[in-house]
């Protein structure tokens, strides 16, 4: 078992979340420390101005730079880490057309930090054909295989909804002996989740998140604009699929008329709404939907999910899992999986035509 830790720094643009875990890239042998580097409000913004962008674009070195020396200076607290696993910041995502783009040097940071970094995961899986994410998903099947030798899941199918700036859900067998199994993850983008509920107060109110979900909790949600929502291309898609975090550019335009509290509980059913649809898709519903990320802090999201979907809902916390550090360590995990020669993703989770070994190693110069 390596101890490895593991950074990522998603679609929300908040800060980078770290944490370390004990993994031979199949079994999780432990969780560790974790901490958290919040973005201060112009390194947020930078990377707001730098979105959509791609490899020479204005803004892509300074994106790509800040990267870097947010990451080194959050892995230098951990001297323990033996391996690092470095997402990058996703600018823009367009996997059938442009390719997939996360800024940030991976080589640079191994120079740092004097340990070898793994990174640029999504690559090869979008070159081989697939989405290029999401990549938590085999992940969440050594999550749900951990929880059932801990005696706290059920030997049962059980899906992991992960609610960042966007959402993604898998419905995993614990039972299967390799994530990359056939029928062992389903897993698929659901739609725009916190982003626009925080582009949306970040306008109106200049705050950064609907706090607990108190403004959405005192609205009630467009009915007109969430079935124009639901109409999007990507709620008829087979699965599985994934979302740029901007896909869906209409919609801060569709609740441009309504209150401050009826837009935020509008967008924030839209995300509950979008897990449901994508669900529907689903050979068989999961009994059980474990939620993390961000989102599973705003009890009217919460909420919403509980009325819009069959499954019984509870955060991942149930099963004895940390819902805020869940995609920091499955980014150890993954480059652990790299190291070894693991698949990352593979048809049930990507749509790519077979099992694919994405990342790159890079070891400092010597
Ligand atoms: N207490 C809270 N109340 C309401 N919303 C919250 C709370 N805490 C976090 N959030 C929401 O969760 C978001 C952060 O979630 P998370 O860190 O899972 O996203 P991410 O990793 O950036 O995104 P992704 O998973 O798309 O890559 C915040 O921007 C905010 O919208
Ligand atoms: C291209 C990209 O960075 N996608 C992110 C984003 O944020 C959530 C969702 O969209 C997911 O597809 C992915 O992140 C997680 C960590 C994943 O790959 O599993």
């Amino acid at each position: 078992m390596l101890q490895a830790l593991g950074m990522m720094s998603g679609t929300s643009l908040d800060g980078v979340d770290a944490a370390m875990i004990e993994t031979d890239g199949i079994r999780i042998g432990g969780f560790g420390r974790s901490a958290y580097r919040a973005y201060s409000g112009n390194e947020s913004a930078m990377l707001h101005g730098a979105l959509g962008q791609w490899p020479g674009g204005p803004d892509v070195a300074e994106a790509a730079g800040l990267s870097v020396s947010a990451h080194a200076a959050l892995a230098e607290t951990f001297p323990e880490a033996e391996l690092v696993g470095y997402h990058g910041q996703t600018l823009a995502h367009d996997p059938h057309g442009r390719g997939t783009h996360q800024a940030g040097d991976g080589a640079a940071l191994a120079q740092r930090l004097r340990r070898p970094v793994v990174w640029d995961f999504r690559s090869e899986d979008v070159r081989q054909g697939g989405e290029g994410a999401p990549l938590a998903p085999f992940f969440h099947w050594a999550c749900a295989n951990w929880a059932m030798g801990q005696g706290v899941l059920p030997a049962a199918p059980v899906a992991f909804l992960n609610l960042g700036g966007v959402g993604n859900l898998t419905w995993v067998d614990p039972k299967a002996e390799t994530p990359d199994a056939p029928g062992a993850c389903i897993a698929f983008d659901t739609g725009p989740a916190n982003a626009p509920i925080n582009d949306l107060v970040r306008r109106r109110r200049g705050a950064d998140r609907d706090e607990g979900g108190a403004l959405a909790a005192a609205g009630r949600p467009d009915e007109e604009v969430l079935a124009r929502f639901l109409g999007h291309p990507h709620f008829a898609r087979p699965v599985p699929k994934s979302l740029d975090r901007d896909a869906f550019p209409d919609l801060p335009g569709d609740v441009a008329a309504l209150s401050d509290s009826d837009a935020a509980a509008t967008l924030t059913h839209a995300a509950a709404a979008a897990v449901a649809a994508g669900i529907s898709h689903l050979p068989r519903a999961p009994e059980l939907v474990l939620v993390c990320g961000g989102g599973r802090h705003n009890v009217a999201m919460m909420a919403a999910l509980e009325q819009r979907l069959a499954s019984r809902v509870a955060p991942v916390e149930e099963a004895g899992l940390d819902g805020d550090m869940l995609e920091a360590q499955a980014f150890g995990w993954l480059a652990v999986r790299v190291l070894r020669g693991l698949p990352t993703s593979g048809p049930g989770t990507t749509g790519a035509p077979g099992p694919v070994c994405g990342g790159r190693i890079s070891h400092p110069r010597t």
